[in-house]
């Protein structure tokens, strides 16, 4: 799809398509729709992630809420968007034993304890093991680092699937 399609697009089939670049977030895509016409992905992306960055501190963690634990009960229940579906597929957490899976639910109940939000992080850059080392690292971290740095993981996430959506090389992250 390229940039000239995406600016033709009206509001409904915009939000159709770029709905879900921010974890159930459709209203994110809904604001930036209004700031067309876009140059390009760069241009775009920028658009989503000033949103973000505008929000006040409530509604960067409420983002953060909308994102289902990885290897989650929502991952059983087969209750996830197609896109956290594919990511966490591609990072191997479709397959895990059970002890894994118990072990990463433990890790993601404490780190939602301690912060308020769920542990978020680009599935589709890691495995398995990396994802249990980063949530056993991020969990003893000072609140406002980790909220920056899993806003951080929420901008990987939608860079990956905006570039997917336009067909582009994602950048390296
Ligand atoms: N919790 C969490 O990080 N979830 C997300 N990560 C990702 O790559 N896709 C998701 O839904």
């Amino acid at each position: 799809m390229d940039i000239e399609k995406v600016n033709s697009m009206d509001f409904g089939e915009f939000v159709d398509v770029f709905g879900n670049v921010i974890e159930r977030c459709p209203l994110i895509a809904a604001a930036v729709w209004s700031q067309r016409p876009f140059s390009n992905l760069e241009d775009l992306e920028k658009h989503f992630f000033a949103f973000i960055d505008a929000l006040p501190q409530s509604g960067q963690e409420g983002i953060l809420r909308c994102h289902p634990d990885l290897a989650g009960r929502e991952l059983q229940r087969g209750t996830l968007t197609a896109e956290s579906q594919r990511e966490q597929r591609s990072a191997g957490l479709t397959s895990l034993g059970a002890d894994e899976r118990l072990r990463l639910a433990e890790l993601n109940a404490q780190y939602r304890a301690r912060f308020g939000f769920p542990f978020v992080l680009a599935a589709r850059l890691s495995d398995p093991a990396a994802v249990r080392r980063e949530l056993a690292r991020r969990l003893h971290r000072p609140p406002a680092q980790e909220l920056r740095t899993a806003l951080g993981e929420v901008k990987k996430i939608g860079h990956l699937r905006l570039a997917e959506l336009l067909g582009a090389h994602p950048a390296t992250l």
